[in-house]
């Protein structure tokens, strides 16, 4: 028996290969009429970033030495005036480098906003793409091994506004609200390597399989239990939250809500991991101060929850029909079950007004 043979066998008995559903990229070619051919090449290049990505969070000390980038950038960001937890780590910087190269080199995204750039980049002209990303979010676990994850939202060029200045029709497209999303996605870098992705039809993962390269579907069209049994929430911060939220969390770890089960808790600290887990397994993940970003993180997660029959929400409103007013802005998110959703909403004072700003 090759050694290949050994290999495709044993991915076989674990379901990788086997599940009849093929490649991300099949998957794409099986939708063509819909996605069109310009969308199946966008994510080819999303996947070889991330797959990139995904080496080098696996050697974080090796791949930040070999781009130069261990202290110096972290004091470049200082001087820039990001303080304390908000200096980003070497690793969010190699990885923003990675998507914006790839994508540029592609030709046919008009705009990349990352969270790591101050402005969004005017990339070309003719491309029919706009592209938002958290390149690497939860990096700051990175010296621990804790999971972390890529988040991306991929929008139409807005069309009419060609005649602005570039940095000018750069925020523009980039300032969509959710519901334009045309896809969105997160990679999950952990025990194994998960793309998630909705075209607008459904919520599907695919694993990468390390012997052949290729993003294999394992999770076809992903429908989040309508109630779970996990909250996920930094409940250090409790004395922080407002009196609606304290009441739901007592009530459901109590197991006196709607849902009459102790729930249990689960805090990576890590959105993509909290979100995937939440995603699999039913369940609430929040964070109710003002944190996380509206065109980053918020919409491209919520559009993934809903296409899965879940919720994304600010506690007030559905997160995807927010205006946005600021390219950083950000926002109390929560994201989850439908059902665990509205009994958490039904607290209604659940965003946390007070941010002091925390050391960890
Ligand atoms: O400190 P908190 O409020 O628990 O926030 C943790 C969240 O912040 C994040 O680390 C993202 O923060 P950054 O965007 O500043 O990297 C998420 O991964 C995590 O869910």
């Amino acid at each position: 028996m090759t050694s290949t043979k050994i290999r495709c066998s044993s991915l076989d008995s674990v379901g990788i290969t086997s599940g009849g559903g093929g490649t991300l990229t099949e998957f794409m070619a099986r939708g063509r009429a819909s996605f069109g051919d310009d969308l199946t090449i966008l994510f080819a290049h999303l996947q070889q970033a991330c797959k990139r990505i995904s080496s080098v969070v696996a050697s974080p000390s090796i791949a930040a030495d070999l781009a130069g980038l261990t202290s110096s950038s972290a004091a470049a960001a200082a001087a820039g005036g990001s303080t304390g937890r908000d200096v980003p780590k070497p690793l969010d910087l190699v990885s923003n480098d990675i998507i914006l190269s790839s994508l540029k080199n592609w030709g046919k995204v008009a705009v990349v906003a990352s969270e790591e750039d101050d402005a969004p980049v005017w990339m070309t002209d003719d491309g029919p793409f706009v592209v938002v990303t958290d390149p690497l979010d939860g990096s700051r676990n990175i010296d621990a091994s804790i999971p972390t994850g890529t988040i991306f939202g991929v929008y139409n060029r807005l069309v009419g506004i060609d005649h602005l200045p570039a940095e000018e029709k750069a925020l523009l497209n980039s300032l969509q609200t959710g519901t334009r999303l045309v896809a969105a996605g997160y990679v999950l870098y952990s025990s194994a390597t998960i793309l998630c992705a909705s075209f607008g039809s459904g919520t599907h993962a695919f694993t990468l399989d390390r012997s052949t390269g290729e993003f294999f579907l394992t999770h076809p069209d992903i429908k989040i239990p309508s109630r779970g049994q996990i909250y996920s929430v930094n409940d250090a911060r409790y004395f922080d939250w407002p009196e609606g939220l304290r009441r739901y969390i007592d009530t459901v770890r109590q197991g006196k809500g709607r849902f009459p089960k102790k729930y249990s808790a689960r805090y990576i600290c890590s959105l993509v991991a909290d979100f995937h887990r939440t995603l699999i397994y039913g369940g609430v993940v929040m964070n109710p101060r003002g944190h996380l970003r509206l065109v980053y993180e918020a919409n491209p997660l919520s559009f993934l929850v809903e296409q899965a029959g879940g919720k994304g929400s600010d506690g007030k409103c559905r997160i995807l029909s927010i205006q946005l007013v600021e390219l950083h802005q950000r926002l109390p998110l929560l994201l989850g079950s439908l059902e665990d959703m509205e009994e958490l909403e039904s607290y209604e004072d659940i965003q946390q007004k007070i941010n002091p700003g925390y050391d960890v």
